[in-house]
């Protein structure tokens, strides 16, 4: 069922391969309990074959003897029936039951439909892919025909049919050179025809079902999805070609993920990186190493802000809380498509660590901790990603944001990362440019609001899909009330606000 989701978060993931060891220590046993039973089995029938080996020879004169037609009875009444009855028993080994934790069609869809938007972000190709490349790298197997034509179905299903095409077309390659075929070539031909008409592209899907019929020329289904294909032909020859929706215009979002876009000379020129020790006394006696992303809108990274120690801490406590993550606020949260992560809320009550980072958040910003929202950790699984979007919310005056906590809309963001990526999930804002790859034990400031209080539209930020690794973050967002000395307000919303 749908509910139990394994494929957004890489922890969740980690379960399976438990249960994947489970399963196979079942066949495990099962494989041995078969052969007792056969080699029992096989025992059996030659000690019996033994006994009637000289039968055959004077079978009258075998069954005379009142001993051999005693045993002749007593086999078919007895011993093959008991032996019958061995060869029905089950071994009762089963490979799944409700201690396995299973995926579901969702979670198998839902990681081949990631792999789609990968391939679409980080501009991987099916063909590379199928070699077990990542971006020029070596890292999984090859894949067989089959597991080609299975992507590009699913790949179908989800309507990601340029990447469905790719897939199919890589199937059918990899068919012509397989020895052992894992699937026939008829299958494979017709999804990729259904593909390419669903794309638009009829051409190229009439040529491929041309080759379906010659294979079975009688096919109905095949004969009238051929007569569908030449009828758009027709319909595309006399009024002009079909609007194709085209992929949404993101910006800078993706060219920043892919790490492509880099701001001029003259944008960093003016970037410091510094130690840190004078915003508390406590930094007196340990600094923070603080770089500076960019001056306007203010946005400060900290180096070293949280140990391996304390993370491994926060992962611990965290990863039983982890549930799909929602967007919006409290009431109307809902699952989104637009973020595909799971995370957990921590309070500083629930551990010693949770409120020494609130503690160090204070140290970092220099902003009252009676505003912070818990600790929100979130751990993005394959191709786990966030769209961009604001902190903080847009209200139209009169509604008061995040009305539930009373305390005025989020002010300020301070992000810790719990883990370095191997490859992708990078913090990206492509309003300004800028680009954050994470780095364990690193933590992310900026401010959401400008200094009169409303929201600053460039602070829009998203986190790019995760290719390789598992990432986590956790989240302090830190709101307005109890700011006013901290950071007091002024009308000049231009006004360059730095730390203090
Ligand atoms: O994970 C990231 O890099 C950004 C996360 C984020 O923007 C959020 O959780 O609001
Ligand atoms: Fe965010």
């Amino acid at each position: 069922h749908g509910t139990s989701e394994f494929y957004t978060s890489v922890a969740n993931l980690v379960d399976l391969l438990d249960s994947e060891q489970n399963i196979l220590s079942r066949l495990d046993k099962y494989i041995r309990l078969s052969e007792e039973k056969v080699k029992f089995l096989k025992k059996q029938k030659e000690q019996i074959k033994n006994e009637i080996k000289d039968a055959s020879k004077d079978p009258i004169s075998f069954v005379s003897n009142p001993i051999n037609a005693f045993l002749l009875m007593k086999r078919l009444v007895d011993d093959y029936k008991k032996i019958d009855d061995l060869m029905q028993m089950g071994l009762d080994v089963h490979l799944f039951d409700d201690s396995i934790k299973q995926p579901s069609q969702n979670d198998y869809k839902g990681v081949v439909e990631g792999l789609g938007h990968l391939q679409d972000l980080y501009k991987m190709k099916a063909e590379d892919l199928a070699q077990g490349e990542i971006l020029g790298q070596v890292k999984a197997r090859e894949l067989a025909s089959n597991e080609c034509y299975t992507i590009g179905a699913i790949l179908s299903q989800t309507k990601q049919y340029d990447h469905s095409i790719a897939w199919l077309k890589e199937a059918l390659r990899r068919w012509s050179l397989e020895s052992s075929k894992s699937i026939s070539k008829l299958e494979i031909l017709d999804f990729l025809s259904y593909s390419l008409a669903e794309d638009g592209q009829y051409e190229e899907a009439l040529k491929y079902t041309n080759q379906l019929l010659k294979l079975d020329p009688k096919n109905e289904s095949t004969l009238k999805k051929k007569e569908v294909v030449e009828q758009w032909l027709k319909h595309i020859e006399e009024n002009g070609p079909n609007h194709r929706p085209s992929k949404p215009y993101r910006g800078l979002y993706e060219p920043l993920c892919r790490g492509e876009y880099q701001r001029s000379p003259a944008d960093v020129a003016n970037l410091r990186c510094r130690y840190e020790s004078k915003r508390s006394p406590f930094l007196r006696i340990a600094p923070f190493r603080m770089e500076e992303a960019s001056l306007d809108p203010y946005i400060v990274i900290y180096h070293n802000a949280i140990s391996d120690k304390e993370i491994s801490t926060i992962l611990q406590i965290s990863k039983p809380l982890l549930s799909r993550s929602m967007v919006g606020e409290s009431f109307s949260k809902e699952v989104s498509k637009e973020r595909t992560s799971q995370n957990g809320w921590l309070a500083d009550h629930d551990h010693e660590v949770v409120k020494v980072l609130s503690l160090r958040t204070e140290d970092m910003t220099g902003l009252d901790r009676r505003s912070y929202e818990s600790l929100q950790v979130n751990n993005y699984g394959i191709g786990g990603f966030y769209l961009p979007h604001f902190d903080w919310v847009r209200t139209n005056g009169t509604e008061e944001p995040y009305k539930d906590m009373g305390l005025g809309n989020r002010i300020a963001t301070l992000m810790y990362y719990l883990s370095d990526v191997e490859q992708g999930g990078a913090t990206v804002f492509p309003q300004i440019g800028v680009g954050v790859f994470p780095k364990k034990g690193s933590a992310i400031f900026w401010y959401n609001l400008l200094p009169d209080g409303r929201g600053d539209e460039r602070t829009l930020h998203g986190a790019c899909p995760v290719l390789l690794g598992s990432k986590w973050v956790a989240n302090k967002w830190i709101h307005q009330y109890h700011q006013e000395f901290r950071r007091p307000c002024d009308l000049q919303p231009n006004k360059a606000y730095k730390l203090t």
